[in-house]
């Protein structure tokens, strides 16, 4: 099974892909989509929306998917780490410095598991203090196919 670009809504997800590769990460630099190679006993840490949130942009979510392999059986265990649900969540103070305030306005993850089910890849501008600031799934910053 496949999954189309996102980025995931939790604090971090720890993953673990069998030897056939289908993770991709999408790298801004001009790489485009990256296949992240299994390699036995090895887990992917992937930064979620909730860390991006709390450090302010600081460790950002990278929009990523997996695709499918025709000829060889994948699978992939992810763990989903997030916060309590209806606990509000916002940049934390301490790496926030004056010339950079917050981004992002508080918000539990119950709200914002539904502000991204209905805007997807445009949920986080949705709860941006800042107009016009770009993150990683927006339209004018990566074109999602
Ligand atoms: O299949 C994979 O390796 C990716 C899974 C994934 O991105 C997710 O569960 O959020
Ligand atoms: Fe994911």
């Amino acid at each position: 099974m496949g999954m189309a670009a996102h980025t995931d809504s939790t604090i971090l997800n720890i993953l673990h892909q069998s030897n056939t590769s289908g993770l991709q990460v999408f790298r801004g630099d001009g790489s485009g989509w990256v296949t992240l190679q299994p390699h036995p006993g090895a887990l992917v840490i992937l930064i979620g929306d909730f860390m991006h949130i709390l450090s302010n942009w600081l460790y950002l979510n990278p929009l990523h998917r997996a695709v499918v392999n025709q000829t060889r059986h994948r699978l992939s265990i992810v763990y989903l780490h997030g916060p309590p649900s209806s606990v509000k969540i916002g940049p934390l103070t301490q790496p926030v410095d004056h010339n950079f305030p917050p981004l992002y306005r508080p918000v539990t993850w119950s709200e914002y598991l539904g502000i991204k089910a209905q805007y997807f890849d445009k949920a986080l501008s949705t709860i941006s203090l800042r107009n016009g600031f770009l993150d990683a799934g927006d339209e004018n910053s990566v074109k999602i196919d």
